[in-house]
């Protein structure tokens, strides 16, 4: 398997309305996409588009949110993880199993419509990875 592109850096929050504004009006930021819920995940979500990627803005939803933790010990939020595009997600998750790294949960769809699953940080250098397949209108 080989390195794939950079598609978005997690950031968690406890309010997207607020990290949107900092995006905005500090970071100078054009193109905000409208938040939208992803209930089966776990959280709202939002896109920041960078030129070469994206901020992928995340705030819990519900009490079961998998980012819940997170926001317990970093309270203010931050970086949350990152993730990769692989041409093919079915590959990719056999390419990971065979080099033993530990898969957290089933392969699912994720906030750009295509499969994802994540590595567990302790097996990435303590970074939460999250690998999914490009978008086929991508790029
Ligand atoms: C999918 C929609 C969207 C998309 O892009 O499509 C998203 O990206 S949504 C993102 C939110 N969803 C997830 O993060 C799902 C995967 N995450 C998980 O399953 C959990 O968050 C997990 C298992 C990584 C951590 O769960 P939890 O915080 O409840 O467990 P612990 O506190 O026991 O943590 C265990 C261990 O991992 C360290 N940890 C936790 N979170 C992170 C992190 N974001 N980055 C790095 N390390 C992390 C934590 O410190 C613990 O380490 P220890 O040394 O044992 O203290
Ligand atoms: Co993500």
């Amino acid at each position: 398997m080989k390195l794939g592109r950079l598609n978005h850096i997690g950031v968690a929050t406890p309010s997207i309305e607020q990290s949107i504004a900092i995006y905005r009006d500090l970071m100078g930021a054009d193109v905000i996409r409208a938040p939208f819920d992803l209930p089966e995940q776990g959280v709202k979500v939002c896109f920041i588009d960078t030129p070469n990627s994206q901020i992928e803005l995340i705030e819990p939803l519900g009490p079961d949110s998998p980012i819940v933790g997170f926001l317990a010990k970093n309270p203010q939020g931050g970086q949350h993880h990152v993730c990769f595009e692989v041409p093919d997600i079915v590959a990719a998750r056999a390419w990971f199993e065979g080099k033993g790294a530990r898969i957290l949960g089933p392969t699912r769809i994720g906030a750009h419509g295509t499969p994802i699953f994540f590595l567990h940080p302790k097996d990435m250098g303590g970074v939460l990875t999250e690998i999914m397949e490009t978008p086929k209108d991508a790029h």
